[in-house]
């Protein structure tokens, strides 16, 4: 990458790499490399590839133990760099206290003497879109400030984290809020919902989970109503046997039966998740005047921020606690600027991916007379198991398509099937979910062998290649009932990345001269001259 200052957008021509060759750069989600066992759902892949980091401080997370995920991954690959990520200034500024001087802050308090402030948001402690840490600080911080009556608003986890675990998380909580009751604030948990089915949609895939939400959280009202939430979990996850990520949605009631916290008019409400992707939706509900994509019914007139912006280019939400990452001068835009042509395409599930992270959370084009976004649309309503296969043939015959076409320079996809099949913690369909990804590689490397092109493959951060939870000695772990404990979350294992294709200058291999996080760990036997 060029430097900054001015006529900075030029790219020098690489010593190594050829130009003028069709560059396919594919991702494959949630795809990681393990030990190799029955609970690798990988480990058929044809070979074995360069080995990166993924996880942890390698892409501008807090700590070592923070598994990788799609949006620092796809940040991280995009920009080219590593930024400290928003969970990570989060932290720093709920440390520092700094985020209660902000204008974010200011914003909300306004309507603490008389409104109800109301947190929305992930409850666990993930570390993925949000962690209970910072929303339990977050709590204190707010009351101390002069906040009197709170409504959180939850969602259940069980996909960054155990299924199951979200009882735990909602104990915790409710311990909190009962001190906090206890001191004489009013504090209760108002609502909730398992994140897949009620608020956290993406990519406009399926605005009946945010409608969902808001019924819930705005209107007091849905199909099922508790007197508290930890009852609402249990209840839920008996009957109708859902599990975390798929609760319904829920409203808690007084002794007379009337919702605890609608939000109303002159009521402050703050998202709390650190990740855009999954907020985006709920926030166009809450801020947008105009707005079709569902009846609101009553829209209040309140002070909202997000726990970050959103979407810089749409600078969504308007308020907001925390200043997001600022990923600038990021690949895409170097390309656009140098005259490439880009190609980018996967599902809805995943189509913010290559394009919305991977150009540094910005939505749109930088140049549209250069790049070309296609988005193939997901299957709505089902969980990804029933149907592994997802749309990945059918990126790759986009991918195929426009490499044979000549008019594009790079063509950039995600193939989400090992991610959001391993989610699922269905270990059979995710198999199946590899194999498809893998056929789905071929048919790009084969148009690219075609073209005479390059391909880099790679992956944002493992998920398939571990569908359980091992103890320290990696032995799989059993619950209280014997079951195997299985992992629907992401990994901490690095990823593969592959570089090859008839255009690659013979010999050229991984540099090994870079900081020690972005080398490979396999022993390799690499010849300096022949670096890219
Ligand atoms: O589904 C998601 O929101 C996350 C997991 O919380 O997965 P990914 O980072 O792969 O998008
Ligand atoms: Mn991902
Ligand atoms: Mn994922």
């Amino acid at each position: 990458m060029g430097s900054t200052g001015q006529n900075a957008w030029k790219l020098a021509d690489h010593p190594k790499l050829p130009k003028g060759k069709t560059v396919a750069m594919v991702v494959l989600d949630g795809w990681g490399e393990a030990k190799p066992d029955e609970y690798n759902c990988i480990h058929t892949a044809p070979e074995k590839w360069r080995l990166i980091k993924a996880h942890g401080t390698a892409v501008g997370l807090p700590s070592e133990d923070d598994m990788g995920n799609s949006e620092v991954g796809h940040n991280a690959l995009g920009a080219g760099r590593i930024f400290a990520q928003g969970a990570k200034l989060v932290d720093l500024a709920l440390a520092s206290g700094k985020i209660y001087d902000g204008d974010g802050f200011k914003y909300i308090k306004e309507c603490f003497d008389n409104g109800t402030l109301h947190l929305i948001g992930l409850l666990s402690d993930g570390g993925v879109h949000s962690r209970l840490d910072q929303l339990q600080l977050l709590l204190k911080g707010a009351v101390d400030n002069g906040a009197k009556r709170i409504r959180v608003h939850i969602l259940t986890d069980g996909r960054d984290v155990l299924d199951g675990s979200s009882i735990g998380f909602v104990e915790t909580l409710e311990k909190d809020l009962s001190n906090l009751r206890e001191k004489g604030f009013d504090a209760q948990i108002a609502s909730g919902g398992g994140r897949m089915y009620v608020t956290m949609d993406r990519y406009e895939n399926d605005w009946d989970v945010v409608k969902r939400g808001w019924d819930a959280q705005v209107l007091g009202e849905a199909p099922y109503k508790f007197r508290n939430a930890v009852e609402a979990v249990k209840k839920l996850r008996e009957e109708p046997k859902a599990n975390d990520q798929y609760l319904p949605p829920f409203v808690i009631v007084d002794e007379s039966g009337n919702p605890v916290g609608p939000i109303k008019d002159g009521d402050a409400v703050v998202t709390f998740n650190f990740r855009a992707d999954r907020m985006v939706m709920l926030a166009k509900a809450l801020e947008y005047e105009d707005f079709d994509k569902f009846d609101r019914v009553r829209v209040p007139k309140v002070h909202y921020a997000g726990m970050l912006q959103y979407d810089g280019e749409l600078k969504l939400p308007g308020h907001y606690l925390v200043s997001p990452p600022e990923i600038d001068r990021t690949s895409g835009e170097y390309l656009v600027h140098n005259g490439v042509r880009t190609f980018a395409c996967s599902e809805t599930v995943k189509f913010g991916h290559v394009t919305f992270f991977w150009n540094g959370n910005r939505s749109g084009y930088f140049n549209q007379e250069l790049e070309e976004y296609v988005e193939i649309p997901s299957d709505v309503g089902i969980t990804f198991n029933v149907q592994p296969k997802m749309k990945a043939k059918e990126i790759a015959e986009k991918a195929r398509d426009a490499i044979l076409s000549g008019k594009f320079d790079q063509v950039r996809v995600n193939l989400p099937n090992g991610d959001m099949v391993g989610h699922t913690g269905d270990i059979e369909a995710t198999i199946v979910a590899c194999k498809v990804a893998d056929d789905a590689v071929k048919m790009i490397i084969d148009a690219i062998e075609q073209v005479g092109g390059i391909f880099v493959i790679t992956a944002d951060h493992g998920n398939a290649e571990d569908m359980v939870k091992r103890d320290k000695s990696g032995k799989p772990l059993l619950d209280k009932n014997g079951n195997l404990q299985i992992l629907t979350s992401h990994t901490l294992q690095p990823v593969p990345i592959a570089i090859g294709g008839p255009g690659l200058a013979p010999g050229a291999r991984f540099r090994n001269d870079v900081p020690h996080r972005w080398t490979c760990q396999c022993s390799c036997n690499c010849d300096e001259s022949s670096w890219i």
